[in-house]
């Protein structure tokens, strides 16, 4: 698995409002809609292409495309939801798929409560959102998910990684023959007793939708 950290001072300017828990939920919204923007121009870097040719009013040229199939974006629900509009934003003609999951906060085992997947991934790139990998339980089950459809390469965006979630999701993607890439705005230092990345930012799905 490639762990890509975005190294850039906007992007660490808009975490450190997003971790402030003074910051409200319209305002983290917007700000996690921005971070990814920024991240998702980091993911696509290896979006696949192909030649187009085209004139200009003064020559013809050959530019570039995106390959069909067109990539797939697929946000976990709930928090991933808040990253879908900044990824689509720059990948307009992308399909989009659906995963809900949650933690069981007490055995902080991932379970799978809603799937709306393409049944075929063959040969598909697909983009997966998650504003948190925490244990990596969560990202493990959802990847696998995508490997077992046929997607042949995928790369997972975060906006935090705590490095135990990022061992544990590499031992478990391990042998599975397709490229993995995990792009991330930080790498905090630990998680805490109850699975909560330290420093972190506290409950994304709570910050961006409210406690339920
Ligand atoms: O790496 P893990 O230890 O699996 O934890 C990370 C998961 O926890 C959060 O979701 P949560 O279960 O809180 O669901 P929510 O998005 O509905 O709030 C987060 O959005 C990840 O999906
Ligand atoms: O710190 C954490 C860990 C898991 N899920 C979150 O939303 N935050
Ligand atoms: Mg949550």
């Amino acid at each position: 698995m490639r762990v890509h950290v975005a190294n850039h001072p906007l992007i660490a300017h808009k975490l450190t409002y997003l971790r402030d828990k003074r910051t409200d939920s319209p305002t983290f919204r917007r700000l996690a809609e921005e971070l990814v923007t920024l991240l998702a121009y980091e993911a696509t870097r290896e979006v696949r292409v192909e030649p187009f040719e085209i004139e200009t009013p003064v020559a013809p040229t050959t530019g570039i495309k995106l390959s069909s199939p067109k990539p797939l974006v697929v946000p976990i629900l709930r928090a991933g939801l808040g990253m879908l509009e900044g990824m689509v934003r720059l990948l307009p003609s992308a399909e989009v798929g659906f995963l809900g999951m949650m933690r069981d906060e007490e055995t902080l085992q991932a379970i799978t409560y809603a799937n709306r997947l393409p049944d075929d991934l063959s040969g598909r790139q697909c983009y997966v959102l998650d504003p948190m990998l925490a244990t990596g339980g969560t990202l493990a089950m959802s990847l696998k998910y995508l490997v077992e459809r046929g997607a042949d390469d995928i790369t997972a965006v975060t906006l935090l990684s705590a490095p135990e979630g990022i061992k544990a999701l590499e031992a478990e993607m391990d042998g599975m023959h397709v490229p993995i890439t995990l792009v991330t705005g930080a790498i905090d230092d630990h998680l805490n007793e109850k699975g909560y990345i330290v420093p972190g930012l506290g409950d994304a799905g709570d910050r961006l939708y409210g406690v339920v």
